[in-house]
């Protein structure tokens, strides 16, 4: 389509003028990725120093990185930072580019068996010749604090709990901790991605009453095959546009809707035409749209920080799923021991008194079991707070 035909579509369409009401006096509230990101480390470092205070050990964050992009090579050290900033440990295993598909699995599969590890990632982008999607299914699903295994995958599709992608996790806390709403409301998301796109859409127009609570809204699909007069048309109707495409500035002022919330995952390093220097940049034109937007996320400074904050959450989650996997065997072998002891226990009118033994047998046996994996004491049991993620509790009753 061409600029007047573009033109003449712009003056027909009801869309259009809907989006060209008079701009409001008011700018955008910009929303502080690294402001939200600092509540969610706050809270993360407090569960960790609970946990280390009932005895428990520290979650640990191992990280794979192939090669030498130096972006990556950032992102990671942020990672690593983060986490000890927050009381976890980590460590980074590097490898050459050159590095071989099977030897790349044969460390995964070493660091899956490695009990000292809660959570695990293998930074991405890889080299071409190592299949991404084999990398992503050889690590253990339990320790997949990217969310990239096929079985979280599925989980998420199914609105199940799972380790939610840390891009979508870092999305829905904004939208969540700001208070946007979107139940019944219009998303469109730019960009179909399997880590990016694609779990932000699942998120958000699943139900809110499932298992994995989803935010009910009417959720549109954008991407590259979508021609653009198509795209402003959804886009001025959303009131929450994602913009996850990779194309610098693909959203501009006209195709918001007065009063939107846009949320910009975009990260793109850009020649600035002024200065000459390389500058990072959105998907979004921050400045044209702010205008017209209720809220908007800058780059740098907004899905970004808060997407290493939900690999930190992540990373916690992996761990107390530990621990509570290593209860609820703990809690089975006491009901076996008990019910060998006692065939007639649950027929028993005396059953109750018993199971009243059996739990503090099974609190007795528990906090050794726990001393023995931290080499610390137990005397203390608080659940979990339970999310978008694992519910541990659910777990242990099932
Ligand atoms: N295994 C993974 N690999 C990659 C992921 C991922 O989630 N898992 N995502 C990206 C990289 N990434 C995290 O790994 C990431 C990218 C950017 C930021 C960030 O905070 N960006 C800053 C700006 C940083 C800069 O100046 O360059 C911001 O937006 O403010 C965090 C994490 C691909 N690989």
């Amino acid at each position: 389509m061409g600029n007047t035909e573009h033109r003449k579509w712009e003056e027909k369409s009801d869309v259009y003028k809907q989006a060209h009401h008079p701009p409001s006096s008011h700018a955008a509230n910009v929303i502080s990725g690294k402001e939200l990101a600092r509540q969610i480390h706050k809270e993360v470092q407090n569960d960790i120093a609970e946990m280390a205070a009932q005895g428990s050990r520290r979650p640990h964050l191992g990280v794979i990185l192939v090669g030498d992009d130096h972006a990556s090579h950032c992102y990671v050290r942020n990672k690593t930072r983060t986490a000890t900033l927050l009381g976890m440990s980590s460590s980074t295993i590097f490898r050459p580019a050159s590095i071989s598909q099977e030897e790349l699995l044969e460390l995964i599969d070493r660091m899956n068996k490695d009990s000292r590890v809660s959570g695990l990632l293998v930074q991405l982008p890889l080299p071409d010749h190592i299949n991404e999607r084999a990398v992503c299914n050889a690590i253990a699903p339990e320790k997949d604090v990217d969310g990239f295994h096929i079985v979280n995958i599925g989980k998420l599709c199914l609105d199940q709990r799972c380790m939610v992608p840390a891009t979508a996790a870092a999305v829905w806390e904004i939208i969540r901790r700001t208070g946007i709403e979107t139940v019944g409301k219009n998303v469109v998301v730019v960009g179909r991605s399997k880590n990016v796109g694609m779990p932000i859409a699942m998120l958000l127009h699943s139900d809110r009453t499932h298992e994995r609570p989803g935010g009910d809204a009417t959720v549109t699909i954008a991407h590259r095959s979508t021609p653009l007069p198509q795209l402003k048309e959804l886009t001025c109707l959303a009131d929450i546009v994602i913009a996850a495409a990779g194309v610098p500035h693909l959203i501009t002022e006209d195709m918001v809707k007065q009063g939107a919330a846009v949320i910009d995952v975009g990260i793109n390093r850009i020649q600035d035409p002024v200065t000459g220097k390389s500058r990072l940049v959105g998907d979004v034109d921050f400045e044209g749209v702010k205008k017209r937007a209720a809220f908007i996320t800058p780059v740098p400074g907004g899905v970004g920080p808060m997407t290493i904050a939900m690999v930190m959450k992540n990373t916690l989650i992996a761990e107390k799923e530990i621990i509570f996997l290593r209860e609820k065997e703990v809690m089975r072998s006491v009901m076996q021991a008990w019910t060998r002891k006692r065939p007639t226990l649950f027929r028993d009118w005396l059953s109750a008194l018993a199971y009243g033994t059996v739990l503090s047998e099974y609190k007795m046996f528990r906090d050794a079991s726990r001393a023995s994996a931290t080499g610390g004491t137990f005397s203390t049991k608080k659940s979990p707070k339970t999310s978008l993620w694992f519910n541990p509790s659910q777990i242990i009753s099932e």
